[in-house]
């Protein structure tokens, strides 16, 4: 059966009387990798404060684990891990007691400091004090943190912006590892390219207003442009040209390798729906 870990009903909020988050509604269910994008000031750090019970939204409802954020408790909070920004650490305290004093929050065996350093590539490196990690280590080290206690869902707020490729793939691998394991993925990016390739359901968000969801294959479709195709020659040479038979008819040749219709990619569709970069 599906189950819903999240859902927000036609949440409102507003800061000094600027609407940041206006009718907000969706849902994800258990084991998804839910992308939430938008531009920058579009609400998406407000959602997540919302839906982990660090703030109150002014009107409609939201829910985490079966409960409304209001009631959040215990249970929920041992249940959840998040990855943010602002997520503070004890710089002069070594990668391994940095994971050692969550383990302690959450009743959990030393062996789970092991296991999480392990999965984030960080085990040689657990007496290194905090202070010292690069930009990309201490990703991996708050990662390993948010897991410790094996959370049904994950918050990830731009988890690897400032990441160097490589540090990124091995974030997605791990990701996706999670996710097979059954932990649901609430994850905020500007990184298009992670989105496809992670993203089982997205929603994007324009200045606090929700615009557009679904799966990424699902939303290239829908912006394709079924007018026009990309007829491709068998030395590589391409042209543009309108999907009616005249055109085919005349840009069909002997030579014809390929024939495809112009897909956007997630990036494009972005640009072209909030206007934005
Ligand atoms: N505590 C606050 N007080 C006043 N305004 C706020 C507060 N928090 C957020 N806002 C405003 O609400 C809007 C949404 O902000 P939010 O941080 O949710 O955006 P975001 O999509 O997370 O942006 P970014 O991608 O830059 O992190 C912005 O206009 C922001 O200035």
């Amino acid at each position: 059966m599906t189950y819903e870990i999240v859902s927000m009903k036609k949440v409102n909020k507003k800061f000094s009387g600027k609407t940041a988050l206006e009718n907000i509604s969706f849902s994800i269910l258990k084991g998804e990798i839910f992308g939430f994008l938008g531009p920058s000031g579009s609400g998406k750090t407000t959602t997540i404060n919302i839906l982990t019970g660090q703030l109150a939204q002014d009107s409609g409802e939201a829910y985490l684990l079966g409960k409304a954020v209001s009631e959040l408790g215990r249970n929920e909070f041992s249940n959840m891990g998040i990855v943010s920004d602002t997520s503070g650490f004890y710089e002069k305290m070594t990668v391994y007691k940095n994971l050692l004093i969550y383990a302690k929050l959450h009743g959990v065996l030393a062996i789970e400091i092991t296991n999480s350093l392990q999965n984030v590539g960080l085990l040689e490196h657990q007496n290194k004090l905090a202070s010292e990690l690069s930009t990309g280590m201490r990703q991996r080290m708050l990662l390993a943190r948010a897991m410790i206690n094996r959370p049904h869902i994950l918050f990830l707020d731009e988890p690897t912006s400032g990441l160097d490729p490589y540090t990124s793939k091995k974030i997605h691998q791990l990701l996706l590892e999670l996710q097979k394991q059954g932990t649901t993925i609430f994850l905020t990016t500007h990184d298009m390219e992670e989105a496809t390739l992670l993203c089982n359901k997205l929603v994007l968000l324009n200045k606090g207003v929700l615009i557009e969801s679904g799966n990424p294959k699902e939303l290239i479709a829908k912006y394709t442009q079924e007018s026009l195709v990309i007829i491709t020659n068998d030395v590589g040479k391409q042209t543009t040209v309108p999907f009616k038979k005249e055109s085919l008819d005349k840009y069909c040749l002997d030579d014809t390798f390929s024939i495809h219709s112009c897909e956007p990619t997630l990036s494009q569709i972005f640009i072209r729906l909030t206007g934005d970069k």
